[in-house]
């Protein structure tokens, strides 16, 4: 962390400035350690697509200078006097959220993540009136309510996908009553979050079939991840030969895409959940979910609860996630290779090993 004043921590992230999403130094402000605050030193942070596709502007909502990042790991290094779950030297996580109204229904629920007036890690304006930024910096400060510690036997890069990919295919598994062993599944889109379906998936006992774009991951999906089978989504015969098979598909793609295909897989009750955020129409015709009373659903990451159990189903199960660990400079291009389909299967930047205070004056 940088200098401290009586008030505030000045940090080094690294924003965009504009929708061209290029990342560069940015120094700001954290606000005062509040009484139910952790701070936390930044050691990694992943790349999730929601990062491209706000830099970017692609929701038509973004704010700039933004500091993306919701995947975050990081040391504890101080905390309010009422923080009673941390103390200094922990390892943390922060996801995609970090602030709710705690008295709605969903909040009252423990299913936070859908309260109406949650505070995003990044993008948003805090209860102070300060804009968040999230994991590409030095340091965050974040309520203790949405902050989980990374269990004894998880390396820290590997805990950061499972804060947003891991709890975002975790949560409909458990909430849609699909964790049951035997079940068919479909992991439509291996990226990221595809990637932690598989491993989720076959850890609950699933038949897991990964629906692909192309050929180019066949056999890192069978032989590396452990699916079951391999379909490209653009091969005809293969698609008719697996009609009405499925019971679920996690359906993973960022970009508009045809639902028809996905939903003939299904058999009778199954799920189609979509995950991708598009910011288009998708289109059906109805007859595709009657006839077989198929459900198209969506579900946003996961509860904190959901966070802490995937984190521990993960050590259980001895279930790890496929990275490819950057350092911050290598940032922008890791960027560029997410959104044309060129990682393996998350990037996760070692912002801690990255020395980014001392960046901050050379980069612009
Ligand atoms: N609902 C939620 O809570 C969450 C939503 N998301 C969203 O989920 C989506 C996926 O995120 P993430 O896994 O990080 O992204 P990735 O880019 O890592 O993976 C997406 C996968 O979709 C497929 N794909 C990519 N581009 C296309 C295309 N043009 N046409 C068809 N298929 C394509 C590719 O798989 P293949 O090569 O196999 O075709 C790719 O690997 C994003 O929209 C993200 O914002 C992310 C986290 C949480
Ligand atoms: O990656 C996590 C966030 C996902 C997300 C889902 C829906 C939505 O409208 C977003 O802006 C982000
Ligand atoms: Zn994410
Ligand atoms: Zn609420």
């Amino acid at each position: 962390m940088g200098s401290v004043d009586a008030s505030e921590t000045t940090v080094t992230g690294w924003a965009a400035r504009d929708a061209t999403g290029h990342l560069s130094p940015y120094t700001y402000t954290l606000r005062k350690t509040g009484p139910e605050d952790v701070v936390l030193k930044v050691k990694y942070c992943g790349i999730c697509h929601t990062d491209v596709h706000q830099v970017k502007n692609d929701l038509g909502a973004s704010k700039y200078p933004m500091v993306p990042g919701h995947e975050v790991v990081g040391e504890v290094v101080e905390v309010g006097p009422e923080v009673s779950k941390f103390r200094a030297g922990d390892v943390v996580g922060v996801g995609v959220i970090v602030g709710c109204c705690r008295d709605c229904r969903p909040c009252k629920a423990n299913v936070e993540q859908y309260c109406n007036k949650k505070i995003w890690s990044y993008n948003d304006v805090y209860t102070d009136g300060k804009p968040t930024q999230g994991g590409f910096a030095s340091a965050m400060v974040v309520d203790q309510k949405f902050v989980v510690k990374i269990p004894a036997g998880l390396a820290p890069e590997q805990a950061a996908p499972l804060l947003c990919a891991g709890v975002t295919v975790y949560s409909p598994l458990k909430h849609f009553g699909l964790m049951t062993p035997g079940l068919r599944g479909g992991i439509l889109g291996l990226g990221g979050v595809g990637h932690m379906g598989v491993k989720v998936a076959k850890s609950m006992g699933h038949h897991v079939t990964v629906i692909s774009s192309s050929n180019k991951k066949r056999a890192e999906a069978m032989d590396d991840l452990g699916a079951d089978a391999y379909l490209v989504s653009s091969d005809a015969d293969q698609m008719a030969a697996a009609a009405d098979s499925l019971d679920y598909i996690i359906d993973t793609v960022p970009v508009k895409h045809p639902l028809e295909p996905y939903l003939a897989l299904l058999k009778m009750d199954g799920k189609l959940v979509l995950m991708g955020v598009i910011a288009e129409p998708l289109s059906f015709v109805s007859p595709m979910v009657m006839l077989g009373r198929k459900t198209i659903t969506g579900s946003f990451i996961g509860s904190m609860d959901e966070t802490e159990e995937v984190l521990q189903f993960c050590v259980d199960k001895g279930l790890t996630s496929q990275i490819e660990v950057v350092k911050m400079d290598y940032v922008n291009q890791a960027f560029e290779r997410l959104e044309r389909n060129d990682v393996r299967y998350r990037f996760v930047v070692d912002v801690g090993g990255s020395n980014i205070e001392d960046a901050a004056c050379t980069c612009l």
